[in-house]
């Protein structure tokens, strides 16, 4: 499938710039949104042979068959249906013959009138009014949250939230540090209710509520599938907001694992927030697909790692409440295309999906873009700005902001020739060999591919659809590599293995039939442990 499409690499980005309107021809726009993908080396050409691949591959009716409820989910047998939860306005979504949409509302409902008497100061702690929230979950049940509630800081109007995911114990020690029991909520968020770093921290911040608080448990809230463990937890149900297996942990903030983020900027925002998201899945089902955001997208990724053969690509936010969004686009991606079968079990043709990182600009830029830049790796940059900040007596900053992104995604098609950089040293007083040296270090090979997704403002309505559209675009890969997206085996080998190590390193088991490397790694740890005992 692939190898017919790498001929059709290889044309210089800037000289696909040729007057014919690439710019405009080469971007979508949709509701306050600019997608730009004019600087990749997608010609008109590649982008007819990447577009018939969605028709080859039965893109269109995966999808509908997602929006249909079926069991698409082949290897956990589930359906696929997080988009239920932000279907604020569509008709029926019908899973098994019923429809979902009475359940969601009514999840919703009760989501937000907990939220409601949280912030009106109805409900309260044992010491007054919740000041805090501290949401203890892990990858599906931590990232989302923890990256939207900073993404809309600006929009908070409620508790401060503060989210515990790692095992180690450093993570909430240092999160319940200076908060006060006696005013603070406890979000145990997970899916299963059996997650072991979920359960784990939760007995310590209940063990850390009990010090100050009577009923510790009257300050707990669970967002679990599986109401016998939040009740033999101690939660009452009242206090319980589930959700059905049909939501994947990574697709899950937009049901009760979002409480947080309602929590903090208030049922109202948070209903905009799932609007955007909505708005998205229709713009994903009803947009042509050479003007389909989600679509040219994934093309795009699929383009760039299994036709060009970039391995890794860069999420790049210029806005640093998004800092997390990286984090939150690995799970999202990795959990969900890194895989090395297909859904009958054969290899994955031209590999799985890509290494997926990224960091805040301008930071990254005085950091891992000289790499970018220089480096003999490419790697192709998806770029995220507002045109507006959250800072109106702070614009020149924002100006900063902007300039350096357009910056970037120029100076990476462009580059810097031989001759630029030879006039550049011989203007610093450089001549002959040492000017050529000098001159060498200086240049930058240019034709490296971006795309800019540029955006009036971060608000919650921009959020949730920036959310979905890299959730399609995450799906329409899967189905093009005929990958499931929707299970996750490769996490569970480690999770069995470290349940097998804990006694062998409290000693209660014999290590000998471990090898060896993993025999001298528990030896150390034991024998500090012994000094310490
Ligand atoms: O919500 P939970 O059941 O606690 O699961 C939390 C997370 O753990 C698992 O290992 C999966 O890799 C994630 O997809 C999931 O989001």
């Amino acid at each position: 499938m692939w190898a017919d499409l790498k001929a059709l690499c290889g044309a210089d980005i800037k000289n696909l710039f040729d007057g014919t309107g690439r710019a405009r021809d080469f971007s979508i726009t949709f509701d306050g949104m600019l997608f730009d993908y004019s600087k990749t080396s997608l010609t008109v050409e590649a982008r007819q042979a990447m577009l018939d691949l969605v028709n080859e591959r039965g893109v269109e009716a995966q999808r509908d068959a997602m929006f249909a409820g079926e069991k698409i989910n082949d290897t956990e047998r589930r359906a696929v249906l997080h988009i239920a939860l932000r279907a604020l306005s569509s008709a029926p979504i019908m899973f098994e013959g019923e429809d979902v949409l009475a359940g969601v509302r009514a999840g919703l409902t009760k989501m937000e009138s907990f939220a409601e008497e949280l912030r009106s100061g109805q409900y309260q702690g044992a010491g007054g009014p919740i000041t805090d929230v501290v949401n203890i979950g892990i990858g599906g049940s931590h990232l989302g949250p923890e990256m939207a509630v900073k993404a809309l800081l600006p929009y908070r109007d409620g508790p401060r939230c503060h989210f515990v995911s790692n095992a180690d114990a450093a993570d909430i020690h240092d999160k319940l540090e200076g908060l006060d029991p006696t005013r603070t909520l406890v979000i145990v968020a997970s899916k299963s209710f059996t997650t072991v770093e979920t359960m784990t921290n939760a007995e310590t911040a209940r063990a850390w509520m009990a010090r100050a608080v009577e009923d510790p448990a009257s300050q707990f809230v669970a967002l679990a599938s599986a109401e016998d463990k939040t009740k033999a937890f101690g939660i009452a149900s009242e206090r319980v907001f589930g959700f059905e297996d049909w939501v994947g942990g990574r697709y899950s903030i937009w049901g009760p694992i979002g409480l947080s983020l309602m929590l903090s900027i208030g049922p109202k925002r948070f209903r905009e927030f799932l609007a955007g998201g909505e708005a998205m899945d229709q713009h994903f089902v009803h947009a042509p697909l050479g003007q389909n955001m989600p679509v040219m997208l994934a093309l795009l990724g699929l383009w760039h790692h299994q036709v060009c053969g970039y391995p890794t690509r860069a999420v790049l936010p210029y806005d640093q409440r998004l800092a997390r969004l990286p984090a939150y686009f690995q799970q999202l991606e990795m959990e969900s295309n890194g895989k090395g079968v297909t859904m009958d079990g054969t290899p994955v043709e031209g590999g799985s999906g890509p290494v997926v990182w990224g960091e805040p600009g301008t930071n990254g830029q005085h950091a891992f873009y000289q790499l970018i830049h220089q480096g003999t790796q490419v790697v192709p940059c998806e770029f995220m700005v507002a045109a507006e900040g959250h800072e109106p007596d702070m614009t020149h900053q924002h100006e900063l902001l902007v300039a350096n992104c357009l910056a970037q995604s120029e100076a990476l098609m462009l580059g810097r020739t031989p001759a630029t950089a030879r006039r550049l040293m011989a203007a610093k007083g450089f001549e002959g060999e040492e000017l050529e040296r000098q001159a060498r270090h200086r240049v930058f090979k240019g034709d490296r591919p971006s795309t800019t997704l540029i955006y009036d403002k971060l608000t919650p309505r921009r959020l949730g659809q920036i959310i979905a559209l890299y959730e399609h675009r995450v799906f329409v890969e899967g189905v093009i590599l005929g990958i499931n997206s929707f299970d996750q085996w490769g996490v569970e080998l480690g999770k069995v293995l470290a349940l097998e190590l804990e006694p062998v390193l409290q000693g209660k088991v014999n290590a000998s039939n471990k090898d060896g490397s993993t025999r001298q790694l528990v030896e150390f740890v034991r024998s500090h442990w012994e000094v310490d005992e």
